[in-house]
């Protein structure tokens, strides 16, 4: 039997982007595979008051399970409601990177309230057929579908890209009014993983292209993946205690930030809680060789999350204090 997502008190992306698109702000998008991350994640925008959409990756679904995972965000809504005070905060449970219609549906038949088509590695004709479809079915149930358009270089689903294709500011508006979208991710320099760019790189986001899709698109909201910074002391903690990560650095949080305030409604982070959560490993590990209870460090590993992602929200998304807007 198929559950709806709004028995289950998720909401879609709809109000959410409007309203993000109004405010000047971006809505944070952090992936979760475990309750750990889906704890740090609730906690931080219960405490900054943040709506949040809650991204399932392949990786995710491979490592925890879909129906768990599920589960999981179903007792986050319960769980923000009991961390606030009884008023919640708007969550959406979203598929990231959704490589193909069965796997959308069967998210969509499970609770969740927003998917993404990734066909952007598809010529653009089977791209514009297979988001459509995905669209149509998703529609029936109110569930937002987020299309793409342009490869971003790095790692993504063990596919690495070595360059981008920047999304093509010609194809957005055909795009969009073919599959019908909700939301459009799109290349303008961002990459996924810890390792876009070497130390002395200078990387700049195509705020340019951004504009020009923008002019042709007016008002729709835009989706930046690839979005993690990879703090620097972060790296610095990992790597004095006992870590290997090569030098490099990520996106710039002051071109982040002014994205956040142009069309772009959702920005996506992974890699940054990735590289929070190690290093507060990796140093009670160093520190405290003795312990042993997977509550030691996973507890700091949680906290640290919990702190890094508090600053996105307020410093760079702007999403904080915007959880109640009307
Ligand atoms: O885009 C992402 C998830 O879809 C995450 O990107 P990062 O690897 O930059 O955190
Ligand atoms: O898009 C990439 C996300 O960071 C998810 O990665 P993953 O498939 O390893 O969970
Ligand atoms: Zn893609
Ligand atoms: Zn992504």
């Amino acid at each position: 039997m198929a559950v709806s997502y709004k028995d289950l008190g998720l909401v879609n992306t709809r109000e959410m982007f409007a309203k993000a698109m109004k405010g000047h702000y971006a809505i944070p998008a952090y992936n979760f595979n475990n309750m750990e991350q889906l704890q740090a994640i609730i906690q931080a925008c219960v405490e900054t008051e943040s709506p949040v959409i809650l991204q399932v990756s392949k990786g995710a679904r491979e490592y925890a399970n879909q129906t768990l995972l599920r589960y999981l965000a179903q007792g986050a809504v319960e769980y923000a409601k009991e961390i606030s005070g009884g008023k919640g905060i708007p969550i959406c449970l979203h598929l990231d990177h959704g490589p193909d219609f069965e796997t959308c549906k069967s998210c969509i038949d499970m609770g969740f309230s927003s998917v993404m088509i990734d066909g952007s590695h598809l010529p653009y004709e089977e791209n514009v057929a297979e988001t459509r479809k995905v669209v149509e079915y998703a529609h029936k149930f109110d569930v937002t579908v987020e299309g793409e358009l342009g490869v971003l270089a790095g790692v993504e689903d063990d596919v690495k890209a070595e360059h981008h294709t920047y999304t093509q500011p010609e194809e957005v508006e055909d795009f969009v009014k073919r599959t019908g979208v909700d939301s459009l991710a799109i290349a303008i320099g961002t990459s996924h993983g810890a390792y876009k760019f070497k130390p002395g790189d200078d990387p700049k986001i195509r705020l340019d292209i951004l504009a020009e899709i923008e002019k042709r698109i007016p008002g729709f909201p835009i989706v930046l993946h690839g979005s993690s910074s990879v703090p620097q002391d972060l790296v610095k903690i990992i790597n004095e205690n006992g870590g290997k990560l090569k030098d490099a650095i990520g996106i710039g949080e002051d071109q982040l930030r002014a994205a956040s305030k142009s069309a772009v409604c959702k920005i996506n982070i992974d890699s940054d809680g990735r590289l929070a959560m190690t290093a507060a490993i990796r140093k009670v590990f160093n520190e405290k060789p003795a312990e042993f209870d997977p509550r030691k460090y996973l507890g700091p590993a949680r906290t640290a999350l919990k702190e890094l992602y508090k600053r996105k929200n307020v410093e760079v998304l702007g999403s904080a204090g915007h959880a109640y807007d009307k």
